[in-house]
């Protein structure tokens, strides 16, 4: 089954939540269900770069990454747009697995697909009232119940903070899957800046007021709080 994709690049570090730091390729799928107001990959779903879409079969997408790096990597994360759109990624999720590539999947948690029992590092990131999206907790549930019965490798929860009120969402989200090991990020709402130096002051004085904010919380007390590294290093930069 083909799939729709957008971009494939690396060798890169990932950037956020549970494997950040992680040498990785990237595969970024067309089409979303939702449209946050604050998504950095906007050209994924609005429209602006639909001649781009390539419909690819998994081996296509094999060759390409193996063709960009020459073999070298051991790591691939998908994202999108959200993948999870795609039953058609199963058979690329095998197709890394039996040359021994470990998978990080990045998604919000909207819809679930049975490979998701297959992804070595899944990334669930509901998006809080800054976003202007709304989370369907029922299908959250389900699918983190899924996972916690069926998934070989591990998942997190990973949230965005731009504000107060998404502060609160998280406590709640917390609240509600205390075991699931919980990331908060700082929110970039700078994403056409192109003065790299002055957007990371600008996203380290972020990074200050969030740590700042979950240090003084009786309730976000066993969380994570990251930047968004890659963006700390190369700014509003596509493709890194
Ligand atoms: C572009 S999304 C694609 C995957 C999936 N649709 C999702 O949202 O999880 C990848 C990650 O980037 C995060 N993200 C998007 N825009 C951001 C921004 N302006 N600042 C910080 N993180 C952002 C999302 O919350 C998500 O965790
Ligand atoms: N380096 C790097 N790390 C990332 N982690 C998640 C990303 C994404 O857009 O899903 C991303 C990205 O686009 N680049
Ligand atoms: S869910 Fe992810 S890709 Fe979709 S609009 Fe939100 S941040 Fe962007
Ligand atoms: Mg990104």
């Amino acid at each position: 089954m083909k799939i729709p994709v957008l971009e494939i690049f690396g060798p890169t570090i990932q950037g956020e939540g549970m494997v950040i730091g992680q040498k990785t390729m990237f595969v970024r799928t067309a089409g979303c269900d939702y449209s946050c107001s604050w998504c950095d990959s906007k050209f994924t779903w609005d429209g602006s770069e639909k001649e781009k879409i390539r419909l690819m079969e998994p081996d296509e997408i094999w060759q390409e990454l193996n063709e960009q790096t020459a073999g070298n990597f051991a790591h691939v994360t998908i994202s999108g747009g959200n993948p999870a759109l795609l039953s058609g990624l199963g058979a690329f999720v095998d197709l890394l697995h039996e040359n021994k590539i470990n998978i990080a999947l990045e998604t919000q948690g909207s819809r679930w697909q049975p490979w998701f029992a297959s992804i070595d590092e899944l990334t669930l990131s509901p998006k809080p009232p800054s976003s202007g999206m709304k989370t369907n907790f029922s299908i959250l549930d389900d699918i983190i119940a899924k996972l916690q019965e069926k998934q070989k490798g591990s998942c997190s929860l990973k949230i965005v903070i731009f504000d107060l009120a998404d502060l609160a969402y998280a406590k709640e989200v917390h609240f509600r899957y205390p075991d699931v090991p919980l990331f908060l990020q700082v929110g970039n709402d700078d994403i056409e800046n192109v003065d790299d130096d002055g957007l990371l002051r600008y996203l380290l004085n972020r990074y200050d007021w969030l740590v700042d904010q979950v240090m003084d919380s009786q309730e976000l007390v066993n969380v994570r709080v990251l930047p968004q590294l890659h963006t700390y290093l190369w700014g509003n930069k596509r493709g890194v």
